[in-house]
């Protein structure tokens, strides 16, 4: 979904407000209420089952009210989020569907794997209330309600999957809230989801993870390692800084999933053995090019799992004030930057800035801005 949802009204009947409760306010369930917050027609309560959080839930102003009461928060809901890790949700599902909630009403999931929660709400009696799982692919590497942004699902996939016993009116209704996250949804198979995601998220972050303890392990002896991981190494393992707990359920979630898939890559890397063996040239160029085919089919840049980064890279001599006449002249143009990073500043070698952008557009027009004032600009 995209352009302006200024005209976007969710119909509601007069003077009541939509209730949207969120169990687990942190990246995901922050993000959420943050979107939903924008609509004065709603009324987001945030749950935890933390009292401490509580305060920390109000205080950073992204849900209208918060508990540590479930069944506070959920009565009278009509849209319950369940945003906790992933070994949890079944276990919610479970306790409202001991509570009397409100007919009609909606519960979905943000959890990264589907499958089992489908599987386990589709057992459940849940008194006249609907469940219907949900993806939001898009996150970060950081956690917590401090890391919420309003801006993480705006042009990212959202999966829905539904089963055939999804009212169609339900997953109607459902879809229209997801509006507000200006996200584009996806309806699919739950079990097909694992197999994909597994593939394309969870896989890549066991790599990055095993990849930087292998790098951690040679480090302990020479601390050359980590000076010079500071660049490229850094980017692609960013994934690695990921959430320990939420990534230990999701692993364990789609266990037999990764087992398949990890075999595969080991398979992948024995193919480098063995051409390494041999000096088979011919073999690892063809790796390369077959890898650069697909890769360069992908579709450019859409926001998605393992988040496209809209970036680019500026060399600057080591000239005083050339850092601040850059950001300088990308405010005037009124290209907003979402962050900017210096890589290498030593007085003898040139520095390389790296510029962040919230969005292509903005990366676009930075770059054509900087290259026509003379800038040597990459990406
Ligand atoms: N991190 C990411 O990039 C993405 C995560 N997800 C899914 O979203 C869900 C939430 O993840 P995040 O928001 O990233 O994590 P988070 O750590 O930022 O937030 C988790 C929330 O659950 C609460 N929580 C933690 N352990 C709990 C427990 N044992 N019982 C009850 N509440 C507990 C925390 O207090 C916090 O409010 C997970 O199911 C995850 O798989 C989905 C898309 C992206
Ligand atoms: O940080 C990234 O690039 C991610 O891949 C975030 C992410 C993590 C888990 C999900 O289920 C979806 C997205």
């Amino acid at each position: 979904m995209s352009g302006d949802f200024s005209d976007f009204t969710f119909e509601q009947s007069e003077g009541t407000k939509i209730k949207i409760a969120i169990f687990g306010v942190g990246l995901i369930g922050g993000s959420l209420a943050l979107c939903f917050k924008g609509n004065p027609g709603f009324h987001v309560v945030g749950h935890s089952v933390n009292p401490a959080s509580i305060d920390k839930y109000i205080a950073s102003g992204v849900v209208d009210e918060a508990t540590t009461s479930l069944a506070d928060a959920a009565a009278d809901a009509d849209f319950l989020f369940l945003c906790v890790p992933v070994g949890r949700l079944s276990d919610y599902v479970e306790e409202l569907s001991r509570l009397s909630l409100k007919p009609g009403c909606i519960i979905t999931d943000v959890g990264s794997t589907k499958a089992s929660v489908v599987r386990h709400a589709d057992k459940l009696a849940l008194q006249g209330a609907v469940f219907i799982g949900g993806h939001p692919m898009a996150g970060k590497e950081r956690s917590g309600v401090e890391a919420a942004d309003v801006h993480l699902f705006e042009n990212a996939y959202y999966v829905l999957t539904p089963t055939e016993a999804t009212p169609a009116e339900a997953l109607a209704r459902l879809e229209e809230l997801l509006h507000w996250t200006r996200a584009h949804i996806v309806k699919t198979d739950a079990v097909l989801h694992d197999d994909v995601v597994g593939a394309i998220s969870h896989l890549p972050h066991v790599i990055a993870v095993a990849l930087v303890n292998q790098i951690a392990g040679y480090n302990e002896e020479n601390g050359l390692y980590a000076s010079l991981a500071a660049g490229g190494f850094r980017d692609i393992t960013r994934i690695a800084s990921s959430e320990p707990v939420i990534w230990r359920d999701i692993l364990l979630n789609n266990r037999d999933v990764l087992l398949k898939l990890l075999g595969d890559w080991k398979e992948e890397t024995d193919k480098f053995v063995d051409l390494l063996e041999r000096s088979d040239g011919e073999g690892i160029a063809e790796q390369f090019r077959a890898a650069g085919e697909f890769r360069n089919s992908l579709p450019e840049r859409r926001k998605g799992l393992i988040a496209s980064l809209f970036e680019c890279y500026v060399n600057v001599p080591d000239h005083p004030g050339i850092v601040g006449g850059i950001a300088t002249e990308l405010g005037q143009a009124r290209i907003n930057l979402s962050n900017l990073h210096i890589i290498e500043s030593r007085e003898d070698v040139p520095g390389v800035l790296r510029l962040s952008f919230r969005n292509e557009a903005a990366l676009e027009q930075a770059v054509a801005l900087l290259k026509s004032l003379g800038y040597d600009v990459h990406f």
